[in-house]
């Protein structure tokens, strides 16, 4: 993969670009595994980023995602909206066009988007809104509007992807469990993972999602979360410790309910950027049996964005 650039545009001071030259992973992924959260960038150049966006990105193309995906050895993708292109879906929507149906997408929608448009997301292989409330990432976006999309998407079998963190998740409770459709969290709603595993804020989220069938909890990002590490770089197979009992919890317990990706291209990480042929080898770790992890790669994203080829 060549080196990544931002087009005309200027990315954020101290943005980290993604990981050139990924090891191959060691740990090998069971056939048909999907990388159920990636994103991609622009290019900006093609694929203006958004006038609203929080933060500017270097490119990260549909093509280097996909050369990702086969050096890595996954077999599809789940191209999720990333903030820094708003509501302007085409990027996402250009790179599920063009992946010969090996990928499902995510989309972010205004309470303006149309029935026609709706369906035209859906044939271009969207599944799903993401509602965001990281607040770093976007500007408040009121509930009432989010429940009306919520309510048209749910009509066509979608599900809604919410990302926060962990201290937000009370005051976002009532909205969340109001929600009528399948619920996914993207990176577990971000524990802080210095705290104790059994303290009472990692306790509300797996109260959540045993509360709610319908709550569904993406185990990824260690690189985001992690606060001692070992970082994935220089072929480390043991990293981001003090992620594995919180992922590994949440794996053992709803093992049908829980997704995987890589989160490539790794937006705003500061500190490092991770190798992803070492990401890739982080999954035993937190899915230790082959059942977990075919389960978690495979039969539950599957299920979720394919389920016309779902057994
Ligand atoms: O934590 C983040 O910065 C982040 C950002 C985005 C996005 O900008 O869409 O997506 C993610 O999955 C994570």
């Amino acid at each position: 993969m060549s080196k990544p650039t931002s087009g005309d545009f200027t990315k954020t001071a101290g943005w980290l670009d993604w990981y050139t030259g990924p090891t191959k992973p060691s740990f090998k992924l069971p056939a048909g595994a999907v990388d159920a959260h990636c994103h991609v960038f622009g290019p900006g150049a093609e694929f203006p980023y958004a006038p609203e966006r929080k933060y500017t990105p270097c490119d990260a193309s549909k093509h280097e995602l996909y050369a990702l995906r086969d050096h890595l050895g996954f077999a599809r993708n789940v191209v999720v909206q990333a903030t820094c292109h708003g509501a302007d879906n085409r990027a996402m929507v250009d790179a599920c066009l063009s992946s010969g149906g090996k990928a499902r997408g995510v989309a972010t929608v205004k309470r303006s988007v149309t029935d026609e448009e709706l369906q035209a997301l859906h044939a271009a292989g969207v599944r799903g809104v993401r509602f965001n409330f990281v607040k770093r990432l976007v500007d408040f976006t009121p509930k009432d509007e989010l429940m009306e999309i919520a309510g048209r998407i749910a009509k066509l079998g979608w599900h809604v992807v919410i990302y926060f963190e962990a201290v937000d998740l009370p005051e976002l409770w009532d909205f969340f469990t109001s929600l009528p459709t399948t619920v996914v969290v993207d990176h577990m709603g971000r524990p802080d993972v210095s705290k104790p595993i059994d303290g009472p804020e990692f306790q509300l989220f797996l109260k959540f999602m045993r509360e709610h069938p319908n709550v569904w909890s993406k185990v990824s990002c260690p690189e985001r979360l992690s606060v001692t590490g070992p970082k994935a770089l220089n072929g480390e197979q043991a990293a981001y410790q003090d992620v594995v009992p919180f992922a590994r919890k949440v794996v053992e317990e709803f093992p049908d309910r829980v997704l995987w990706g890589t989160d490539w291209p790794h937006p705003n990480l500061k500190d490092h950027m991770p190798d992803d042929g070492l990401l890739v080898d982080f999954i035993p770790q937190i899915a230790p049996t082959a059942e977990l992890q075919h389960k978690l790669l495979v039969d539950n994203p599957m299920r979720l964005y394919w389920p016309e080829e779902s057994a």
